[in-house]
């Protein structure tokens, strides 16, 4: 697939290539920082947005459009896999995702039906009309959340600051978050699976809040399924990137799992990660997102900076440290993509 793409640059630098200059994808590049998306968000609510393949590629392909970035994200949300398994999930304006039947005991577990990919298809079916769309432009990622982090969500029942009743489980009742985190790993091959055989060119794996875990919590609870899930793609030429926040300190973990690219948030130095990693490990980030907030001359410096530590290092893609956030001005945005694309090495 990666060889017939005009722009295959961010495929390139997944596996390790040093590139002419980096590509350059943002996390949530396709959300409420624009008013294009809300167009489309007024008139829809987001899971039938997710759910209508052609409304699924519109929304996709505004940042294409809009931004000319290196690389399409898969429109869509880490959740659907827990809706498709029994999660009654709502997403509330203000509040964010909600599930009415949070899963916390064994009973709850027996429930999550790991028998639901005919459920996820709309997913398939909206990779092949953005593809179509793409047409050989540049790749489109597809993603999932990593089971510790739709876990997560799904005892909890809502976003969490401080995750206690997640923890109190893996504290408690070890054997019960077990049998949940592999169902989630089940359903997470066939699903990602499923996606590069509809024709995705990279996949992510979004283990958002792996931060929240301690050092070998995040080996049980969460590396544990990462690897498992990693082994079993069909990967073939399609670069698997890592994706968590915490990832400044669980690199060294994270590799274990052999991804092709680990996308590192902005505590760690960059550079210092990427050498610390095994040879051939890519990665991608770690632009603070709160620099987007800042002066345009304060965004081209941060970039430059980050990119002039990079020098020379085989297999860097651009991106933020975590999601770019829905009242960061899209003038900045829209800066920020230009400045990496002008730059050379
Ligand atoms: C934790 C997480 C979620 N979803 C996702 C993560 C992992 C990435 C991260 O850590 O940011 C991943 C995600 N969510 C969305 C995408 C689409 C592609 C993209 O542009 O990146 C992706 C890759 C769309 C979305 N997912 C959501 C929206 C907003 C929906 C709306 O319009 O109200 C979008 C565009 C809703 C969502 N979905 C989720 C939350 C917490 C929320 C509400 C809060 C928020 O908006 O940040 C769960």
């Amino acid at each position: 697939m990666s060889t017939t793409l005009q722009n295959d640059l961010l495929i390139r630098a997944a596996f390790g290539q040093l590139t002419e200059r980096p590509p350059v994808w943002m996390m949530r590049q396709a959300g409420r920082f624009m008013p294009e998306y809300w167009e489309i968000k007024n008139k829809y609510s987001f899971l039938e947005m997710c759910k209508t393949p052609e409304i699924a590629a519109d929304v996709t392909m505004l940042p294409v459009d809009l931004l000319g970035i290196d690389g399409a994200i898969l429109f869509s949300d880490i959740l659907v896999t827990a809706e498709a398994m029994g999660g009654d999930l709502s997403f509330e304006q203000g509040v964010g995702p909600r599930f009415a039947n949070p899963v916390r005991s064994l009973a709850d577990a027996e429930k999550l039906n790991t028998d639901c990919l005919p459920k996820l298809e709309y997913v398939a079916d909206a990779i092949k009309v953005i593809q179509q769309r793409l047409n050989g432009s540049i790749p489109l990622i597809g993603f999932a959340g990593a089971p510790f982090t739709i876990l997560s969500y799904l005892v909890e029942g809502a976003s969490s600051k401080d995750f206690k009743l997640t923890k109190l489980m893996l504290n408690n009742e070890p054997a019960l978050a077990h049998k949940i985190l592999q169902k989630i790993a089940d359903v997470t091959v066939e699903y990602l699976n499923m996606q590069i055989a509809a024709g995705v060119n990279a996949v992510q794996l979004f283990d958002s809040w792996a931060l929240a875990l301690s050092w070998n919590d995040y080996k049980e609870f969460s590396h544990y399924y990462n690897q498992q899930i990693i082994s079993k793609l069909n990967r073939k030429d399609i670069p698997v990137i890592s994706f968590c926040k915490g990832s400044s300190v669980f690199a060294p973990i994270m590799a274990e799992a052999k991804p092709d690219v680990i996308s590192v948030d902005w505590n760690a130095d960059l550079k210092n990660i990427k050498q610390s990693l095994p040879q051939g490990i890519a990665v991608q980030g770690n632009l603070d997102p709160f620099v987007l907030y800042a002066d345009k001359k304060v965004i081209r410096e941060k970039i430059h900076q980050l990119f002039e530590r990079m020098r020379g290092e085989e297999g860097f893609i651009f991106n933020l440290g975590h999601g770019i956030m829905p009242d960061i001005p899209f003038d900045n945005v829209k800066y920020a993509i230009e400045t990496v694309k002008e730059f050379r090495y």
